[in-house]
């Protein structure tokens, strides 16, 4: 198998449960939601993304024809030094990671002492060997993956209201505005819904609001 690489940048997970901790992103390229090409937005499952993901011409991306050396690649680029308590950290993203992320990648990752997450859509069951999954529903799509360690859910969606997921099989639950024209109004709104809905945290995207990747 050979993987398909957008770009891959070390920095700080931004969202999340997880926000702040320091963290190598590795973003396939492609997604089963939407082209990537801005004029199919209007007709594509998931009509809001924020991201690139077309093509292998990003800083750190390419085409690697191994598990090895994607692997080797995503190690290199690992910038924290030697802690016993904190391992090199991994983050799958995309575009959809789990149309590209298997057994062979997880398990040389694995066999480096990699702690491995995953940023995916739902619409695809993870894999075994996955250290910390992050499930973001879309309105239009089917959820396949019901349970992991965080779900952080795109709002608003007016077909896909908090409620839906309320009683699924994860420890933490987000909120993230959905980042268009509207951020601020979207941001109001899910403060007031965090407020009355306790069970529920804000994710800010704070790469965004500190200029980061
Ligand atoms: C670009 S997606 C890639 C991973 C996967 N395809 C997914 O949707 O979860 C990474 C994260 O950004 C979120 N996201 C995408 N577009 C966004 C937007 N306009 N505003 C806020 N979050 C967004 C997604 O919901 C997901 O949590
Ligand atoms: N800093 C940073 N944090 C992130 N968390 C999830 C991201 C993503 O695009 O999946 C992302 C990203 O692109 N950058
Ligand atoms: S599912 Fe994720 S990567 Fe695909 S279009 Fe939606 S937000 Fe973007
Ligand atoms: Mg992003």
């Amino acid at each position: 198998m050979s993987y398909s690489v957008k770009e891959a940048f070390y920095s700080l997970q931004g969202e999340g449960a997880r926000t702040g901790r320091a963290a190598v992103f590795c973003r396939f390229a492609g997604c089963n939601l939407w082209s990537g090409r801005e004029q199919d937005r209007g007709t594509a499952v998931c009509d809001f993304c924020d991201t690139d993901f077309r093509g292998t011409d990003g800083d750190g991306g390419g085409r690697f024809d191994t598990a090895q050396g994607l692997a080797a690649h995503l190690l290199h680029l690992w910038r924290g030094q030697p802690d016993e308590r904190a391992s090199p950290y991994v983050i799958f993203t995309g575009g959809e990671p789990l149309l590209q992320l298997d057994a062979a990648l997880l398990a040389v990752l694995h066999d480096h002492d990699v702690e491995i997450a995953v940023e995916t859509n739902g619409t695809l069951p993870v894999p075994d060997g996955v250290d910390w999954i992050c499930v973001s529903p879309k309105a239009d799509a089917g959820l396949v993956q019901t349970r992991g360690d965080e779900l952080k859910l795109v709002y608003p969606q007016p077909l896909a209201p908090p409620e839906r997921f309320a009683g699924l099989a994860f420890r933490h639950f987000f909120l993230q505005p959905r980042d268009d024209t509207q951020r601020a109004a979207h941001t109001a709104a899910a403060v007031a819904y965090c407020k009355a809905h306790p069970r529920w945290r804000l994710s800010l995207q704070t790469h965004k609001l500190i200029g980061i990747p």
